[in-house]
C-alpha cells in the first residue's frame, strides 16, 4: 500500500494508455487478472481546468435562423461561453452522459422586471456580474458495449454541435447532404466534448470518425469527486440512508461536507478519501465490483441482462448457496462471537460440499447469493478504509447500486454491522452520474461551481411522453409536426424501445435498421430513414405503467435479521435513467425568499406524503380530476383533434408519473403534495396546453370586473372596522372560486358566478374556523387611541383570477394603498389551474383602476398601467405622490409556493416588506400553513375538501382560515 509506483489495476489500464495511445484499442480488453492492491494518487491541487476549449463567437444571427427549426437546441446569437453542453463518463460497462439544454429567451419578460426593479428601488450587488444562462440538466445512459445507440443520441440531440457551433455552420452552409452527415468529420474539426472514464481513451477514435469531435480527457478521480462535491452541495435532496427498506434524505450542510469517504461502485470500486474541492486521495479499491457481479452472474445464470440478473436475485433464496453458521454448527448459533446460526459463514461455500452441479442450482439462488456476497464485501471494505482515517461518513456511488433496495440494504448493513452504528452508509440519487457531472463542470466559465441549491429544481423527467410506460423522447414542438422532421429520426424512441419496438427502416431498401451507422443507403443519403411519430407511437401503444420498484414488506427484518433479504419485491424497477432521476432545470435567478425566519428547516409542504394513506388518498383525487382538466385543457385549444391526441397524451404521461410516483415517492427527492400540483401543470405545458382555463379565467375577470364598482361602493360606506372585516370575508368567500376543486367545480354546475359569490358571502359567519381577525384588526386599526403605523410594504400572494383576485384581493390591497402601504400583488409566472399569472395582473388592475382613484393612482405610481397599455416605459417617467401597486412574478408555475426558490423580484420586493398575505388553499395550506416569517403574516384561505378540513383544522369543508402570525 502507498507505492506510488504500483498501480491499481483499474487505473493502470488508463493510466498507461495515456502514454501509449497507439496501442489504445486492446488494452483495456486485456489485463483484468492483476491481484487488487491498492495506489496512493494523491491529488490536492485545484481541479485542472483545460484552456483548449475554443471560445467561440456565436453572433452569427442568419446561420442560427437557418437551422432553428431542424435544431432547437442550437444556442442563440451573442451568449457565448453558453456551449460546453455535453460531457461524457465511458465507462466498462456503462456509458453516462450529461448535458445541458437552455431555457428559452425571455428577453421581455427581462425587461419588464429591469424597469420594476428601478421603481422598486433594489438593485442586486451581490448578483454575479456575468449570469450563467437558465436550462436544464438531463441525465442519460447507454451500455457501452452499444456505443452506436450512444452516438445516434448525441447525433439526434446535435449535443456535439455546441462543441463548435462555427465549424458546424460553416459545415452546414456549404454541406450538400441535408443530413449535413457526410461532412461531420471536417465540420467539427476542432470540436471538443469532454469525457471521462476508460472509454474517453478507447473510443476517441469513433468520436472523432462518427461525429468529427475530439474528447478531452478529464481525469476520472478528478471528476467523480467533482461530481459529488458539486451534488452534495447543490442538490438538496441527494444524499440519503437506506436500512431496512427505508429510505431517508439526509440534510447536508455544506459547511460541514467534509472529510467524506466517497466509494463509486462501477464495474471495479474506487474508494475515495475526500477533504475539499479538488482535495482528495484514492486510498483503496477493488476489483470485486459491479462487472464481477454482472460478469460472474452472467457465466453463472446465462441471463442476459443486468436488470435480468437483479430480478432474479429478488426472488432468490441464498441459503441454498451459502454456507450458513448453522451449517458448520449442526443448526446451532455460534454465540460466543455474536453470530446466529443464520449468519453466512461463507458465501457460496454450500456448493463445495453437496455433489451437486451448477443446473442444480436455481439462477435465482445464485444471483442473490453473489448479489449479497459483493454488496456486503464492499460494505465492509469502506467501512475498513473509513476506519483508517476516522471517517464518518460514507457516499455510495456508482451504477452497481442501481438505486436497488437490497444492495443499498446490504450495503448500509454492513458498514452499520462493523462500525457498531458508528459510521453511516449514504447512497445518492444520481448514483452513476458522478464522473459524468465532473466531466461537465470541467469546461471552463460555467459557472456551475458557486450555485445552490436554490437555483435548482428537480422536474420529473418529461422530455417527451410515455413509450410503453416509459417516459421519453424530445419535446412535442420538436416533433409535432412530421413535415419538419423528414429526414430525422426519433433516437430517443429507438433508445427507449431497445430492441423491443423498432421505429426505423430504410426507405430505399426496405431493411430494418439495426445499426443505420453503417448501412449503405444511410451513408450515401439515399435512405428516407422510416419515422413514426413519437406521438402516434405513444397514443397506439397505450400505457404500461413501469414495474413496481422492490419495496420492502414492512418489519421483516430486524438488526442483524440478516438471514433473509430486507427488500424484496416481484419486479425490478425499470433501469430508465430518465425516469429514476429527474431533469435539474438551473435557473440562476431563483432565490431563497429573505423573510424566511429559518430558511434551513423551512418546510413547505403541509402534508406529508410519506404517510402512504395521504399518498394514496391525493392519488386519487388527482386521477379523478384528469378527465374535467383534460376537457379544459383540449377546450382551450380549440377542440381540435391535435388537442384531443395531446389532451390523451397528457392524461396517459401524468398517470404513468402517478403511478411511478406511487411506487416509488421519493424518486425524486422529497414527495410533498406541492410536487404533485407542479408536477400536473409542468406536464401540462409539456403537451403544449400553455393556460389550460385561459376563456374561465377571461369570463370569469370579466364578470367580476363588472361587478367590482358596486362593491367599492358598498364597502366605501362602511365604518372603518367594518370595512375590514368585510375585506377579509371578501377575500375568503371569493376563494370558492377554485377550479383544481372536485367539489368546487360541481358548484359551479348549479349557479352562476354571482350566486355562488353571495352565496359564499353569506356563510361568512364568523368565528371562522381558525379565526385571529382581531389581532390583525387591531395590528391595523389598533384598540384604542393610538393609531398604529401603517405597514410600509405589504406583499400579497395572489390566487385565482375572476372573484377571487378582482373582488378579494384588489379591494383588499385598495384598503392597504389607502393606508399609506405600498403593495406588491405576488402572482404566478406560469399559468396553474385558474390562478391568475402576472402577465395577466396588470391589464386586470387596469381595468379595475377605471372605476377606483386609488387603484389608479397607485398603479401608476407603480408603473402597472403604463405597463398594461403601453408596455415598457421609462420608470423615470412616472412621477407620483401616491404610494405604488406593483406586480411581481413569484417565480412559480404551480398552486402551491416553495419560498425557498423564488424570482429575484420577488426576493427584492420582500427586502423592505413588513406584512404578506398568503392566499388560497395551495399557498397557505398545502404549502406554508405551518411557515414562519420574519414579518406580520396573514394567510387566508377556504378548505374546499372535506379530508384536509377534518386533518388541518379539525372542520369541515368550506371552513375558512385566518391565520395572523406577527413578525418572528
Ligand atoms: N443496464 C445496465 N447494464 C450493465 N450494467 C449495469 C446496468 N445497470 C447497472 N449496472 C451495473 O453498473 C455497473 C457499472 O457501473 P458504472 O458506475 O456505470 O461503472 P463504469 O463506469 O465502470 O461503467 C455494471 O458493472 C453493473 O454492475
Ligand atoms: C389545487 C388547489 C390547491 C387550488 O386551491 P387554491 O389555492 O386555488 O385555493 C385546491 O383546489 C386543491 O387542493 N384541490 C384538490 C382537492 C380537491 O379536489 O378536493
Ligand atoms: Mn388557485
Amino acid at each position: 500500500m502507498g507505492d506510488p509506483t504500483r498501480k491499481d489495476p483499474l487505473l493502470e489500464n488508463i493510466e498507461q494508455e495515456d502514454i501509449n495511445t497507439s496501442s489504445n484499442k486492446s488494452k483495456l480488453e486485456e489485463d483484468t487478472s492483476m491481484a487488487p492492491h491498492s495506489t496512493s494518487l494523491i491529488i490536492s491541487t485545484p481541479i485542472h481546468r483545460s484552456s483548449s476549449r475554443p471560445q467561440l463567437d456565436l453572433s452569427g444571427a442568419a446561420i442560427q435562423g437557418n437551422f432553428e427549426e431542424k435544431d432547437p437546441t442550437i444556442l442563440l446569437p451573442n451568449q457565448s461561453d453558453d456551449i460546453s453542453h455535453l460531457a461524457l463518463d465511458i465507462g466498462g460497462s456503462l456509458i453516462k452522459l450529461v448535458y445541458f439544454s437552455r431555457h428559452e429567451d425571455r428577453s421581455t419578460a427581462d425587461k419588464r422586471k429591469k424597469s420594476l426593479k428601478e421603481r422598486l428601488g433594489v438593485f442586486n450587488g451581490t448578483r454575479r456580474s456575468c449570469p450563467i444562462l437558465g436550462g436544464r440538466l438531463h441525465f442519460v445512459k447507454f451500455e457501452t458495449r452499444k456505443i452506436n445507440e450512444c452516438l445516434d443520441f448525441i447525433y439526434s440531440k446535435q449535443l456535439h454541435r455546441g462543441a463548435c457551433i462555427l465549424n458546424q455552420l460553416h459545415g452546414l452552409l456549404s454541406s450538400t447532404d441535408p443530413r449535413g452527415w457526410s461532412s461531420e468529420a471536417q465540420v467539427n474539426e476542432n470540436a471538443i466534448i469532454k469525457a471521462t472514464g476508460g472509454g474517453a481513451y478507447k473510443f476517441a477514435d469513433i468520436f472523432k470518425e462518427r461525429l468529427g469531435v475530439s474528447i478531452e480527457k478529464e481525469e476520472e478521480m478528478n471528476s467523480l469527486v467533482s461530481g459529488a462535491n458539486f451534488l452534495l452541495k447543490a442538490i438538496r435532496h441527494e444524499a440519503f440512508t437506506h436500512m431496512e427498506g427505508q429510505k431517508k434524505f439526509v440534510q447536508i450542510d455544506q459547511n460541514d461536507l467534509f472529510p467524506y469517504l466517497l466509494v463509486n461502485i462501477g464495474s471495479g470500486v474506487s474508494i475515495i478519501k475526500v477533504d475539499g474541492d479538488g482535495n482528495y486521495e484514492r486510498i483503496s479499491g477493488t476489483n470485486v465490483g459491479g462487472g464481477t457481479y454482472w460478469g460472474l452472474g452472467r457465466l453463472l445464470t446465462k441471463c442476459k441482462s443486468f436488470d435480468e440478473l437483479l430480478e432474479l436475485s429478488q426472488r432468490g433464496d441464498n441459503r441454498e448457496v451459502d454456507m450458513l453458521v448453522g451449517d458448520i454448527y449442526g443448526g446451532l448459533d455460534y454465540s460466543k462471537i455474536g453470530l446466529s446460526a443464520s449468519t453466512i459463514a461463507s458465501s457460496f461455500g454450500k456448493a463445495i460440499s453437496e455433489n451437486k452441479e451448477l443446473e442444480d442450482y436455481r439462477p435465482e439462488d445464485i444471483s442473490l447469493s453473489l448479489l449479497r456476497m459483493i454488496s456486503y464485501n464492499i460494505g465492509q471494505i469502506a467501512y475498513l478504509n473509513a476506519l483508517r482515517f476516522g471517517l464518518k461518513r460514507i457516499f455510495f456511488g456508482g451504477f452497481f447500486i442501481r438505486g436497488h433496495a437490497y444492495t443499498m440494504d446490504t450495503i448500509s448493513f454492513a458498514v452499520h454491522f462493523w462500525s457498531k452504528g458508528e459510521a453511516k452508509a449514504m447512497f445518492l440519487r444520481h448514483e452513476g452520474f458522478l464522473g459524468a457531472l465532473g466531466a461537465f463542470m470541467s469546461y471552463e466559465k460555467h459557472g456551475l461551481d458557486d450555485l445552490m441549491a436554490h437555483h435548482f429544481v428537480e422536474r420529473f423527467p418529461m422530455g417527451a411522453p410515455c413509450v410503453g410506460g416509459k417516459i421519453h423522447g424530445p419535446p412535442l414542438g420538436d416533433l409535432s409536426d412530421k413535415a419538419s422532421i423528414i429526414i430525422d429520426f426519433d433516437l430517443d424512441i429507438l433508445c427507449s424501445l431497445k430492441n423491443r419496438d423498432r421505429v426505423l427502416s430504410c426507405s430505399h431498401c426496405q431493411t430494418d435498421l439495426d445499426n443505420h451507422w453503417d448501412h449503405p443507403h444511410y451513408r450515401s443519403g439515399k435512405t428516407e430513414i422510416a419515422k413514426i411519430s413519437w406521438m402516434e407511437k405513444f397514443v397506439q401503444k397505450g400505457t404500461e405503467i413501469i414495474a413496481p420498484v422492490p419495496m420492502a414488506p414492512p418489519g421483516t427484518t430486524g438488526l442483524g435479521g440478516f438471514e433473509r433479504p430486507s427488500s424484496k419485491g416481484e419486479t425490478l424497477r425499470s433501469d430508465d435513467a430518465a425516469l429514476n432521476v429527474g431533469v435539474l432545470h438551473l435557473v440562476p435567478t431563483l432565490e431563497v425568499f429573505p423573510l424566511l425566519a429559518n430558511p434551513k428547516t423551512y418546510e413547505p409542504n403541509t402534508i406529508d406524503l410519506s404517510d402512504h394513506g395521504e399518498l394514496e388518498y391525493w392519488f386519487t383525487v388527482l386521477s379523478e380530476h384528469l378527465s374535467d382538466l383534460v376537457d379544459k385543457a383540449v377546450a382551450s385549444e380549440g377542440g381540435t383533434d391535435d388537442a384531443r391526441r395531446r389532451g390523451d397524451a397528457f392524461a396517459r404521461a401524468f398517470s404513468a408519473h402517478l403511478a411511478r410516483l406511487m411506487e416509488e415517492p421519493a424518486a425524486y427527492g422529497k414527495l410533498g403534495l406541492a410536487n404533485l400540483l407542479e408536477l400536473r401543470e409542468e406536464c401540462l405545458r409539456e403537451f403544449q396546453f400553455l393556460d389550460a382555463y385561459r376563456t374561465i379565467k377571461q369570463r370569469e375577470n370579466e364578470a367580476s370586473l363588472a361587478v367590482l364598482p358596486d362593491l367599492l361602493m358598498e364597502l366605501d360606506s362602511m365604518s372603518e372596522e367594518s370595512r375590514l372585516l368585510a375585506l377579509i370575508e371578501g377575500v375568503l368567500a371569493a376563494n370558492i372560486f377554485d377550479w383544481g376543486s372536485r367539489a368546487c367545480v360541481e358548484l359551479y354546475h348549479k349557479g352562476t358566478i354571482i350566486e355562488i359569490y353571495r352565496m359564499s358571502r353569506t356563510k361568512m359567519r364568523r368565528p371562522w374556523r381558525v379565526d385571529d381577525f382581531d389581532v390583525f384588526k387591531k395590528r391595523m386599526i389598533g384598540s384604542g387611541d393610538g393609531k398604529p403605523v401603517p405597514h410600509k410594504r405589504a406583499l400579497l400572494f395572489v390566487d385565482n383570477s375572476g372573484a377571487d383576485v378582482v373582488l378579494g384581493m384588489l379591494p383588499l390591497a385598495r384598503e392597504l394603498l389607502r393606508r399609506g402601504t405600498e403593495v406588491v400583488l405576488v402572482a404566478n409566472s406560469l399559468p396553474a389551474l385558474n390562478d391568475v399569472t402576472a402577465i395577466e395582473l396588470p391589464e386586470i388592475v387596469a381595468e379595475a383602476a377605471k372605476h377606483c382613484d386609488v387603484l389608479r393612482k397607485a398603479a401608476e405610481a407603480g408603473g402597472l398601467l403604463m405597463d398594461a397599455m403601453l408596455n415598457i416605459q421609462d420608470a423615470s417617467r412616472i412621477n407620483s405622490s401616491s404610494v405604488p401597486l406593483m406586480v411581481v412574478e413569484n417565480g412559480c408555475g404551480s398552486p402551491c409556493i416553495d419560498f425557498r426558490q423564488v424570482s429575484s423580484e420577488l426576493a427584492a420586493a420582500a427586502k423592505d416588506a413588513d406584512l404578506i398575505i398568503l392566499e388560497g388553499m395551495g399557498r397557505a395550506l398545502h404549502t406554508n400553513f405551518n411557515a414562519r416569517f420574519r414579518c406580520d403574516t396573514l394567510k387566508l384561505a377556504m378548505v374546499k375538501n372535506q379530508r384536509l378540513a377534518e386533518k388541518l383544522v379539525n372542520g369541515n369543508i368550506y371552513d375558512c382560515v385566518c391565520r395572523y402570525e406577527p413578525a418572528h
